[in-house]
């Protein structure tokens, strides 16, 4: 088993350069489903849930071709012949569910396992499913998968999520770019991972706008060809960069973040009293690393303030002066990380979905468990500034979401080293 080792305590500095966006890329691999001849993605973050959902398009017939530095791509769906996901890959990554939209519009049949809750909720796929029945599939569930078949195809209508859910209005786009006439969805998400992903599936031929708003209309097209495509930078882990250099205290430039992704993070990290300063290329923060003011933050669907930075916001809360409120709204269980903060020192106490934080001068260094990819991050972040030192297993989480997290922040100057117990 890994752990990090982690000495707190090291000011950063420096540049480090954020990777493409995970949760753009895997319902845009996804997408490459569409799709009757090859598309390339480029600048492809290596990441293990990167690694699953090739997995699971390859176990679907689909042929991938890897440059040597194995961030360019080639997918290939013309020879996409099986529509039945396995248990084994879908239990291991939610997203892969994303393939259930392009399997029903190419194939007119998916089967797939069902995604299992996770530590930071039960994260049902009702409106996945429901949007699919609206769009004439039949659905079948059993205690073990879901088959969803439309032997007719899908027919374009009118949708209305009850919750801007990411996931949905990413599986409904993709349903919904090969049915026949007209899909709207209102109250769809509005996160900048959408929009990616409807750049992508229009530069295969599709017909979606709207994106990035809360209806999105789509024409249905009969067909889609491949396309190349750059992922967006990834806002979550720009965050996470700034949140660590905010802690830590230093001068970092995190290169390639989109300031205009992180307008709610940025503008509670000046409301803390941090200099962050939004430049074209990238975004600089400058911190001491101490007099960080308390605040209150509540996650949101997009633009809110996004419930993957909720984690690495409350480590900061931990060494604010004064007392902080975090609220979650989007999930009903994530707050886990809470307790592994605790063991560092920090004063946390949870009322139902707020958790309520005691800023304190220091945390110390503790042995600690990532209990999910952003927990994990947050534990890191707290770790730099914790007064001595502090291992982080269970490092599986992390490795989903952060291309050579610990080489970006040894090139910071932080002291964390990865090792085999
Ligand atoms: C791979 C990916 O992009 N993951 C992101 C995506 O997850 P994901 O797409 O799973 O998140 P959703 O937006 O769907 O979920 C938001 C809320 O809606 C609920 N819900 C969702 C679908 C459904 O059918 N029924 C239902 O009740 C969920 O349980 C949750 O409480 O958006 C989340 C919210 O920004 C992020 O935290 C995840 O990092
Ligand atoms: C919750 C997350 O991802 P996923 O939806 O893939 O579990 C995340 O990226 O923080």
């Amino acid at each position: 088993m890994e752990k990090l080792i982690i000495q707190g305590g090291n000011r950063l500095e420096g540049r480090v350069r954020v990777s493409s966006a995970k949760n753009a890329v895997l319902p845009i691999i996804a997408g490459t489903l569409l799709a009757s001849t090859p598309s390339k993605l480029l600048e492809i973050p290596n990441l293990e849930d990167v690694g699953t959902i090739c997995q699971v398009i390859e176990s679907l017939g689909v042929k991938i071709t890897r440059n040597k530095a194995d961030d360019e791509i080639i997918f290939d769906a013309s020879t996409l012949t099986a529509t039945e996901a396995p248990y084994e890959l879908v239990r291991k990554m939610r997203a892969s569910f994303l393939v259930m939209g392009p399997l029903l519009a190419r194939k007119g049949e998916a089967k797939i396992s069902m995604p299992g809750g996770c530590a930071i909720g039960a994260r049902p796929i009702d409106l996945h499913l429901k949007a699919f029945e609206a769009l004439g599939a039949k659905i079948e569930i059993t205690e073990d998968y879901v088959y969803a078949h439309a032997p007719e195809g899908l027919k374009g209508t009118q949708i209305y999520l009850d919750f801007p859910s990411v996931g949905a209005t990413e599986n409904v786009i993709m349903a919904a770019s090969m049915a026949e006439g007209k899909t709207v969805i209102e109250n769809a998400a509005e996160e900048p991972e959408i929009v990616d992903l409807a750049t992508f599936l229009n530069a295969m031929g599709a017909n979606i706008r709207g994106a990035g708003t809360n209806v999105i209309r789509i024409e249905g097209v009969p067909q889609l060809h491949g396309a190349i495509h750059t992922v967006i930078p990834d806002r979550i882990e720009a965050g996470t960069y700034l949140i660590a250099a905010a802690m830590a205290g230093g001068d970092v430039f995190v290169e390639n973040a989109l300031p205009e992704h992180l307008k709610p993070v940025v503008a509670k990290l000046k409301e803390a009293g941090v200099t962050v300063e939004e430049e074209i290329d990238g975004i600089r923060v400058i911190s001491t690393g101490k007099g960080i003011k308390a605040v209150d933050i509540k996650t949101l669907p997009y633009p809110g303030f996004p419930t993957d930075m909720q984690a690495q916001f409350m480590a900061l809360t931990t060494i604010a002066e004064g007392t902080s409120t975090v609220t979650e709204t989007v999930f009903e269980n994530r707050f886990m990380h809470v307790a592994e903060l605790r063991k560092m020192g920090a004063h946390i106490d949870i009322d139902n979905r707020q958790a309520i934080v005691e800023g304190m001068p220091r945390l110390h260094g503790a042995v600690v468990n990532a209990t999910d990819l952003r927990a994990g991050a947050a534990l890191v972040c707290a770790a730099l500034t914790a007064e001595g030192s502090t291992e982080v297993g269970r490092l599986h989480h992390i490795d989903r979401g952060y291309e050579d997290f610990v080489g970006k922040l040894q090139r910071l100057g932080a002291d964390i080293v990865r090792v085999d117990e």
